[in-house]
Order: structure tokens, then C-alpha cells, then sequence
């Protein structure tokens, strides 16, 4: 038998061979892609790389080997591909993104919209990002804000996107796929909740709580100490504060900030019942154009992926190769099909960026549906 020392060896002149062969390939491939700029012709071609992958994987003495060409073979014409569309944005030949670069966001005073009522955690983060310079109101629905903002009735919304303990806010994932719209800031706030209640309240004398369902999932521990609490869902925690004032029952409670206290008269029974001490909000802000600030940082896509093996993985090579690191993701189940689903991804980067261009070029020929949902 031969040593080890021997076999290696002999590994590495076959590497060495590889290598070689697989320089020659790129240089074809580049080649491949001068042909493309010139006539216009997509990177991808799916059916000349299921070909091959068929034709090459039937040379396999068996199975295991066969598998392993497969995989080989994908990887080598995904990095071909990469080399391609590289060249093709060189020469300016990759989609450029209907994106309109501002130096400032904000030129006049603005009107903005937030979901809930006076003292609502979203007017909170409008107040931080838009300091006051701005005009505001508010409306019932996420969706209608997301409608104030198509009417031109506010220059942006502030919309609620994850929470740090609780998760997504899906239903505004699902209206920024839904709507012509574009993120072009951020508002991280840190949410402390409190029990308030009637001046004479008592925390022994509850029997109903209302709040937002996020709220009430990130005060889950504390409700569980009151399991004989009734758990209400209303739009908002502002507006369960309302609520508690205008019904004036002293054995009801919401959860909201406390400043929803002082704004409704309300007493804060206890403070701080988030069962995380760090729990925060992310907000986004939302406006109808295609826009984004020239320093902007972040780009948030949306995609859909062909129900094929390796899809998403291959995906997220486009970010790998480009060097891009990734922030987020999320899933979300399409509207009208049944266990498909959706990909919302948050990216590092500016659109002005080689990498991201090269990326996204790629992402659009090879995903069945890309929106760039903003950059900030
Ligand atoms: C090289 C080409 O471009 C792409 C890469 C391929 C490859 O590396 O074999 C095959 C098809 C295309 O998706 C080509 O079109 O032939």
C-alpha cells in the first residue's frame, strides 16, 4: 500500500490540474460574456447548464461520484456566472436599479403618518428620527398609513418592522411586498412597557388587559404570573390606554408606554414588564418614491425563489462571492400560493457599490422575483 506522503502527492498533481483546467474554463467563460456584451444575450442560460449538469453527471462510474460531479459542476458554472456578470457591469450592461440618490431626505418640512393614536411607540420613533421638523397624524391601520403615503397625503409613514424579543411584525412585510413603496431610514427604540390603570387602580384588582399582541407577547412572562388575567387585542397600545380611560373600570388595564400614561391620565401600576430589559423596536420609515440617501448603509430585498433544490443557497452565493455581508432574513408565505414563501433580505452596502451591483444583477436574472424594498 502506499503511504500517505505518496498519496497526497499524488492529490496534489491532480489538484494542480484542476486548477489549471478550471483558469482555462474562466478565460472560455470570459469570453463567453465579451459574446453577451456584444449581443445582448442573459448570463444564464438554465437549459445549456442542466445539459451539461445531465451529460457530465452520466460519465459517473457510480452514484456517489455522479452526486459529487452535480454538485462540482453547479459550483463551477455559479462561478462562471459571477465572472460574467462582473464584466457585464464593467461595460455598464447590468440593470441599473430605479433608484434616485438625494444628499438630504428630508428638503421641506414633512407630514408624516404613524398607526394608533397620540403617544403610539411609532409616533415615538418619529419624533426621535424626524426630530420636529415635521408635521404628523395618525391613522387606524398600518395599511392605511401605507395608503396616506401612495395619496400623497404624507411624504412618509413610520411603520413597525421587528421587535427584539418578539419577532417580526409580518403584516408590514407583507405591505411593503404589497405596496410601491420604499424604506429610506430606520428608528431603533427601546420599548418599555408599564401596567396602567385608573388612579384607583390595583394590580390585585385586574381582571382584563388590553394591548397590541406584540406587547402582550413581550410581557408574556409577567402575564403568566396573572394567568387569570383576560388578554385583549387591540390595534395599538395607545389606543388601549384609551380605551381603559374612556371605560373607566377599575379593574382594567393596558399595556403601553408610559407616556400614554401621562397623555391619558392614566396610573403607571408597574413599570418595566417586558420580560427582556433590552427590548427594542426597529421602525421603519417608509416613503413612495425610489429614493435614498447617498450614505445609506442598508439595502432591504424581496424575493421569490424557483421550488428547486439548492435555490436559496444558490441565492445567497451572489453575496458571499460579492464579499456583502448579510443582516436579516426572514420567510414569509406568499399571498395566494401555499406553502411558497417569500425571502425578505437585509444586505449591507449602497447601490453605488461594484459589489452590490454585480450581486443584484445577478439576483435579478436568477431569482423569479427581486424588489429592492429601499436602501438606508
Ligand atoms: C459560459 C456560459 O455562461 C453561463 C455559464 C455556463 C458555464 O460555465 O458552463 C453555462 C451557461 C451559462 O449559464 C455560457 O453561456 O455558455
Amino acid at each position: 500500500m502506499k503511504d500517505l506522503l505518496e498519496l497526497r502527492n499524488e492529490i496534489d498533481q491532480i489538484d494542480n490540474e484542476i486548477v489549471s483546467l478550471f483558469e482555462q474554463r474562466m478565460h472560455i467563460s470570459e469570453q463567453v460574456a465579451q459574446y453577451k456584451i456584444r449581443t445582448g444575450k442573459k448570463v444564464f442560460d438554465k437549459e445549456r447548464e442542466s445539459e451539461k449538469l445531465k451529460t457530465l453527471s452520466s460519465k459517473a462510474s457510480n452514484e456517489f461520484i455522479r452526486h459529487g460531479i452535480w454538485e462540482l459542476f453547479e459550483q463551477i458554472m455559479s462561478v462562471s456566472r459571477k465572472k460574467q456578470y462582473q464584466l457585464l457591469g464593467a461595460e455598464g450592461m447590468l440593470e441599473k436599479p430605479d433608484f434616485t440618490k438625494v444628499d438630504r431626505l428630508v428638503e421641506k418640512k414633512p407630514t408624516v403618518v404613524f398607526q394608533g393614536v397620540e403617544g403610539a411607540y411609532s409616533q415615538q420613533a418619529m419624533q426621535q428620527f424626524f426630530s420636529e421638523q415635521h408635521d404628523s397624524f395618525h391613522v387606524e391601520t398600518w395599511r392605511d398609513a401605507m395608503e396616506a403615503i401612495r395619496r400623497k397625503q404624507a411624504d412618509f409613514a413610520v411603520l413597525p418592522l421587528e421587535n427584539s424579543s418578539a419577532g417580526i411584525v409580518s403584516e408590514n412585510y407583507d405591505l411593503l411586498a404589497e405596496y410601491d413603496a420604499y424604506i429610506v431610514g430606520e428608528q431603533v427604540l427601546k420599548i418599555d412597557h408599564a401596567l396602567l390603570g385608573l388612579a384607583n387602580a390595583d394590580e390585585t384588582e385586574i381582571r382584563t388587559v388590553y394591548s397590541h399582541p406584540q406587547a402582550l407577547m413581550q410581557c408574556s412572562k409577567y402575564l403568566e404570573e396573572h394567568k387569570e388575567w383576560e388578554e385583549i387585542s387591540l390595534k395599538n397600545t395607545a389606543v388601549s390606554a384609551q380605551k381603559v380611560k374612556q371605560d373607566a373600570k377599575v379593574h382594567q388595564a393596558a399595556i403601553a408606554s408610559p407616556v400614554t400614561a401621562e397623555l391619558y391620565g392614566l396610573k403607571v401600576i408597574k413599570e418595566g414588564i417586558q420580560d427582556n430589559q433590552t427590548n427594542c423596536t426597529r421602525f421603519v420609515i417608509v416613503t413612495a418614491d425610489p429614493v435614498y440617501q447617498k450614505d445609506a448603509r442598508h439595502i432591504a430585498l424581496c424575493l421569490e425563489l424557483p421550488h428547486t433544490v439548492g435555490s436559496l443557497y444558490h441565492t445567497l452565493s451572489h453575496f458571499i462571492y460579492n464579499n456583502i455581508n448579510m443582516i436579516n432574513i426572514q420567510s414569509r408565505p406568499k399571498p395566494d400560493k401555499n406553502w411558497e414563501y417569500r425571502f425578505f433580505i437585509d444586505i449591507e452596502g449602497n447601490l453605488e457599490d461594484e459589489g452590490v451591483q454585480n450581486a443584484l444583477g445577478g439576483l435579478k436574472e436568477e431569482t423569479s422575483f427581486l424588489k429592492i424594498l429601499g436602501t438606508y
